[in-house]
């Protein structure tokens, strides 16, 4: 099914700022303009479930993205590929050929987690995390937008004090298709010794670094107008580039604010004074566990969503943690940050805010109501598992009016 939506490109992907259009409904002049039905908007989605909580998740988040679409006139059509361990177990690669073909024919893709411990002795061509590094450089996605807020309803799941914890609002701008995870040459060897060494080079060109950098600044000036890059320019030649290509961009950008900070200090500002973050911009591998850092701030990682753009192509939206062998097939998983990932699809893949909004609405209203999964209880609360917080979630979005019966 051929899309009738054009591509957003990367400024106006980036024109829209969830936490500054909270309630934000389409306006009354274009709700109410026709009398005829609007044409239903058609999009391709891939999904790929992958390993471990990731079939939970994503099934749940489907179910969300479709009930949600439907109220906003949106129709989807899906695929569901192998990618990870169970492509592994199935054709024998972790991203097979048509995975990635498939995917990047269509609109938006939408990933589970892939890994395991069955793959963890593998060698890294095989291993589930080579084919997700394979498909994140076969889409292009350098840009990957990690948000990390504190919801008034779970800032007692936080493990920091609330006074510490409450009003964090930050967004986490990570390089995703360049650094270590990348960087030629790797490998394994020998020393002068003859001791096994194993190596990883990190490498950045200026132009990898300027266009991050632009994505960044553009972010930053949609929100609080505060950025902060986040580098090793102390010890590494990587982080000095990166800290130069970073200035030099600033001067396109002379109403936000940069500061700079080495990963050290930002690890433990975060847990310190996180408010003071707005926007942060930093590698592949700092971005990595600078995110996972500020799960925790929100209460659990099972509540963070992640966008990767590259501003022409399909996106691809992925919660930001693994696949959690620890709780897989138990119905424990917390499906929210896989919810919220299709919020981010439906704004930033697809440029439909008021779909992207209800998804938002159902999940605090969801929150509100009292149930958590295991990750973000605290008493009082009700325990549920992936399914029925699906359910409710649903139940959420359902009882929503269709935004053209909206006054
Ligand atoms: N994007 C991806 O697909 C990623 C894959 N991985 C892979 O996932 C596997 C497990 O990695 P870990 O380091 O254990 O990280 P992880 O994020 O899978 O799990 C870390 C901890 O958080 C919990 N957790 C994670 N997601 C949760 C959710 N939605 N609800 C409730 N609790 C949740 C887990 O139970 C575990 O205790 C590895 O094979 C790793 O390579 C790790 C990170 C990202
Ligand atoms: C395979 C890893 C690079 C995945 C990961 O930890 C992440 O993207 O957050
Ligand atoms: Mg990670």
């Amino acid at each position: 099914m051929a899309s009738i939506s054009a591509k957003p490109q990367l400024f106006k992907i980036l024109g829209s700022n969830p936490s500054r259009s909270a309630g934000a409904r389409r306006p009354a002049s274009i709700r109410c303009s026709t009398s005829q039905p609007p044409r239903p908007r058609r999009y391709r989605i891939t999904l790929l479930p992958g390993d471990g909580i990731g079939p939970e998740v994503v099934s749940v988040a489907k179910d969300v993205l479709s009930v949600a679409g439907a109220l906003e006139g949106i129709e989807f059509s899906y695929s569901e590929l192998l990618m990870g361990g169970a492509a592994i177990d199935t054709v024998g690669v972790p991203l097979p050929e048509e995975t990635l073909a498939k995917a990047k024919e269509s609109d938006a893709v939408l990933l589970g987690a892939i890994g395991g411990y069955k793959w963890d002795g593998n060698a890294k061509p095989l291993k589930p995390e080579t084919g997700l590094l394979q498909l994140r450089a076969g889409l292009g996605v350098f840009a990957n937008l990690r948000p990390a807020s504190v919801l008034p309803q779970l800032v007692d799941s936080s493990t920091l004090k609330k006074e510490v914890a409450e009003g964090v609002d930050l967004m986490v701008i990570r390089e995703l298709t360049g650094g270590i995870y990348f960087g030629e040459p790797r490998g394994f060897g020998t020393n002068d010794a003859g001791v096994d060494i194993g190596f990883n080079t990190e490498v950045y060109s200026a132009l990898e670094i300027d266009r991050i950098a632009r994505v960044a600044f553009e972010v930053a000036r949609k929100r609080r107008c505060k950025l902060c890059s986040v580098d090793k320019a102390n010890v590494l030649e990587a982080s000095m580039l990166w800290r130069k290509r970073v200035n030099e961009i600033s001067s396109e950008f002379p109403d936000v604010q940069l500061s700079h900070m080495y990963v050290d200090n930002a690890a433990m500002q975060l847990i310190r004074d996180p408010r003071q973050f707005d926007t942060m911009v930093t590698n592949n591998i700092f971005g990595d566990i600078l995110s996972d850092e500020a799960s925790m701030l929100t209460g659990s990682i099972g509540m963070l969503p992640s966008a990767s753009v590259s501003g022409s192509g399909p996106g691809l939206f992925e919660p930001i943690h693994g696949s959690a062998p620890d709780i897989a097939g138990q119905d424990k998983a917390n499906p929210l940050a896989t919810v919220l990932s299709v919020a981010m699809l439906l704004r930033y893949g697809l440029g439909e805010e008021n779909a992207a909004r209800r998804i938002e609405d159902a999940v605090i209203e969801t929150l509100n109501k009292g149930f958590r999964t295991g990750d973000i209880h605290s008493s009082g609360m009700v325990l549920v598992g992936c399914k029925r917080m699906g359910e409710e979630v649903l139940k959420s979005v359902d009882s929503q009016k269709p935004v053209a019966a909206l006054g």
